[in-house]
């Protein structure tokens, strides 16, 4: 297994492109299964989760291709990619595909729309919690669809077609929202989804959708209306900036004390996290196709942190954030609400010298003057980030183990931190 060995102590300095969203892109290539037509998709981050998910829509029959390099573009920028799902060979999602990647369950949405009948393997939980799908279940069931379960597998059928109906969310979630989403643009008649999830993923599937002949509006606000249309054709879309990846390069900057440009992103997408950031005393600005974010000499201070839905404070960036807060001044209190096990960065902070203790769903983080590399190991995708950035500025050598979760998320880390003058390498098991 790959690993990434850190030498802390550089100041980041320079500009570092953005990709497009991993947690947009999954969502969007799903939708391919809803028409016979190909969809191109724009600003794709070569990632191993786009990867996985290429080999469960080719499972379903979905061809695609990968366009060749065009002028100015680098591994650093993203990649075209068309998808055309002209005919539909299996239903039935497998277990050992859908196993490696919770969001391989959304294809159930788009199969049961447009072919009636849609087989999935459970998912399961992950490192950050249980997760259920319940909701995205509730939510096919509102539309008419019949669900059994059955050896491991939901088996979900509308055999008349789905019909338009109200889903109103107990709990916003993003994945019930695309999901009800997708489904809903074939149905017959109208749907209302509220208390929706207003991350710009969803308001960039609806776009996409949209331009594929669906008839959506209110994406990005908690009541969302579609008109079922009978098809859906082609369309060409690109994919949104990753908030997630923008802000996380956003804190290491400010952890180096550095001075950095985002280039390819925009500050609307992640606003609370750039508050967030500014009252450490970082300096954030928005700049012409980007986002500039500077810390020079000021110590950071210590700011308290919530995750909750969009717009709040992501809890994708709960981890990154608090590497951030282990060298801040004072005691910063992180708590997380959207999953009940997002703490395992914690014990490998630890490893270099944080000072973290847990509270049920707060984690109390005091500050300390120096941290000291080691080895660690990365036990999910945005922890992996957090132990990254606390590595770059940890005296000596820390290495970073487990480095597929960070591969699932992070186009091309290594380039993008090195062009800032980072010593970061990744070591070929
Ligand atoms: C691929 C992708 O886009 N992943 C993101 C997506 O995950 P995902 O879409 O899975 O997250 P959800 O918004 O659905 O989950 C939010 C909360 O609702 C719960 N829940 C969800 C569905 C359900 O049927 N029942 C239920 O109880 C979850 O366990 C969690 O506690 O949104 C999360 C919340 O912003 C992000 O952290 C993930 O990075
Ligand atoms: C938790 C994440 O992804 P997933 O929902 O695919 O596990 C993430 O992107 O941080």
């Amino acid at each position: 297994m790959d690993r990434i060995l850190i030498r802390g102590g550089a100041p980041l300095e320079g500009t570092i492109p953005i990709s497009g969203a991993k947690n947009a892109a999954l969502p969007l290539m799903t939708a391919s299964l809803l028409t016979d037509e190909t969809l191109e998709l724009g600003n794709m981050p070569r990632l191993a989760d786009v990867g996985l998910l290429l080999r469960i829509l080719g499972n379903h029959g979905v061809d695609h291709t990968i366009a060749g390099k065009r002028p100015g573009e680098t591994a650093e920028t993203g990649q075209t990619m068309r998808l055309s799902a002209r005919t539909i060979i299996d239903t039935t999602a497998p277990y050992e595909l859908v196993s490696r990647m919770r969001a391989s369950f959304w294809v159930i949405g788009p199969l049961v729309a447009r072919l009636g009948e849609a087989r999935v393997s459970m998912p399961g939980g992950c490192a950050i919690g249980t997760r259920p799908v319940d909701l995205l279940l509730f939510a096919l069931e509102k539309l008419g669809a019949e669900i059994d379960v059955d050896a491991g597998y939901v088996i979900a059928r509308a055999p008349k077609g789905l019909r338009g109906g109200h889903i109103d969310f107990p709990k916003v979630t993003v994945s019930g929202t695309h999901t009800a989403l997708m489904a809903a643009t074939l149905a017959n008649g109208t749907t209302i989804i509220d208390n929706a999830a207003r991350e710009p993923e969803v308001i960039d599937l609806a776009e996409c959708l949209n331009k594929m002949g669906a008839r959506i509006t209110g994406a990005g606000e908690s009541r969302i209306v579609i008109e079922g249309v009978a098809r859906l054709h082609g369309a060409s879309h690109e994919v949104v900036p990753d908030r997630i990846e923008t802000g996380t390069y956003a804190m290491a900057a400010a952890m180096t004390g550095g001075d950095v440009t985002l280039t390819g992103t925009r500050p609307q997408l992640l606003e609370s996290a750039l508050d967030t950031l500014r009252q450490t005393g970082t300096e954030v600005t928005g700049v012409n196709g980007g986002i500039r974010v500077r810390r020079n000499g000021q110590p950071l201070e210590a700011v308290d942190v919530t995750t909750d839905p969009f717009p709040g404070f992501p809890t994708d960036l709960q981890a990154q954030f608090m590497a951030l807060m282990t060298r801040a001044k004072g005691t910063s209190r992180i708590r997380e609400t959207i999953f009940e096990n997002r703490f395992m960065h914690v014990q490998e902070l630890a490893r270099l010298g944080a000072r973290i203790g847990l509270q049920g769903d707060t984690a109390v983080v005091t500050g300390v003057d120096t941290l000291k590399g080691a080895p660690v190991m990365a036990t999910d995708l945005r922890a992996s980030a957090s132990l990254v950035i606390a590595g770059l500025v940890a005296e000596g050598e820390t290495t970073i183990n487990r480095v597929y979760h960070l591969d699932r998320g992070f186009e091309a880390l290594e380039s993008k931190l090195g062009r800032c003058g980072a010593a970061v390498e990744r070591i070929r098991a």
